[in-house]
């Protein structure tokens, strides 16, 4: 699928309850084809913002167009459908029947079987939905997305629930329709699914997108090395004077050494002092989280 039309397009879009500022300035493009994470700590706005992209609520200001319209039309279309954290599943219908009602509401669907095989519950299709595990229904709301092959899948917290198989059946089945031109929006709170599954990671804080890249990328915006070693009453003042050093810690018997050049670190450690037992880490896509998303505010961190 060619389509030069965005996907998503954000243009300065912000959404405030009362004295929240839950969206604050959000731009964002995804382009037709795209697997993006969309990742945050608790309240950061990402639940807020995708309510938009499903047209359930509108912006206070900026304006938000689905496939270059309106959210809402892209939605009735079948163009875009969401697979939510909860709610939504009525618990006297069977799998396959409640996977037969959201079929009849579009035309043209998927065939039942072909959803049900997909979303890895074909066996499960007769029990009733009340008496299906968390991890099936959750699987279950990833069938009824499904149904209408949207080309913009959004997913919050998709794999709530599900076990490690679960997971992984779940982004194979995602990747596979990527693979076919399927835009996919999901936000989560696990990091090495971004990482494991994303093409592109956009990182938000308090409304605002604060990264914006592939997971490489996002770790290397919160690049350097920490370096610890064993010390006693390490000079702190005079490590700090170590080119590229950016923080030191003192915990017990150690020194944690954070900063652009680990070469120099180490030099000045084993050199001018009785440090012993150097360990040379660099930082992984939970540090970069943290130090892009935690507060006081990073430095360089707005994209
Ligand atoms: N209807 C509402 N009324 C008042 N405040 C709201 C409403 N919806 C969201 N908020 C607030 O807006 C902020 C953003 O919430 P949102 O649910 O979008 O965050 P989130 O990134 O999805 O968080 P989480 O990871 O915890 O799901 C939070 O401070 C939240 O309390």
């Amino acid at each position: 699928m060619i389509e030069s039309t965005a996907a998503v397009e954000l243009d300065g879009i912000t959404k405030t309850f009362g004295p929240v500022r839950a969206v604050d300035g959000l731009d964002l493009r995804i382009n037709p084809g795209e697997v993006v994470a969309f990742l945050g700590p608790n309240g950061a706005g990402k639940t807020t913002t995708i309510d938009m992209l499903l047209g359930l609520s509108h912006p206070t200001s900026g304006t938000v167009k689905v496939f270059g319209g309106d959210a809402r039309r892209a939605v009735a279309l079948g163009r875009v459908s969401a697979v939510m954290q909860t709610g939504g599943l009525l618990k006297d219908f069977t799998v396959r029947e409640t996977v037969e009602l959201t079929a009849s509401l579009f035309r043209p669907a998927r065939s039942v079987d072909e959803v049900l095989e997909r979303a890895g519950i074909a066996d499960v299709a007769d029990r009733l939905v009340g008496k299906a595990s968390g991890g099936q229904q959750q699987r279950l709301r990833f069938a009824l997305a499904l149904v209408p092959d949207p080309d913009l899948l959004i997913l919050d917290e998709p794999t709530t629930g599900m076990d490690v198989q679960g997971r992984r059946d779940f982004w194979d089945a995602i990747r596979t329709d990527a693979a076919r031109g399927r835009t996919t929006v999901f936000a989560t709170h696990y990091l090495e699914e971004a990482d494991a599954y994303a093409d592109r990671i956009v990182l938000v804080r308090r409304g605002r997108v604060v990264a914006d890249g592939t997971a490489a990328e996002i770790k290397s915006l919160a690049a350097g090395r920490t370096v610890r070693a064993t010390l006693r009453a390490p000079d702190v003042e005079a490590i700090t004077t170590v080119p590229g050093v950016d923080s030191v810690d003192v915990r017990g018997d150690s020194v944690i050494v954070h900063g652009s050049d680990s070469d120099a670190v180490a030099r000045y450690l084993l050199n001018h002092t009785d440090a012993r037992d150097l360990e040379v880490t660099s930082r992984n896509l939970e540090d970069a989280f943290m130090a892009l998303t935690g507060d006081p505010e990073p430095e360089g961190a707005h994209a």
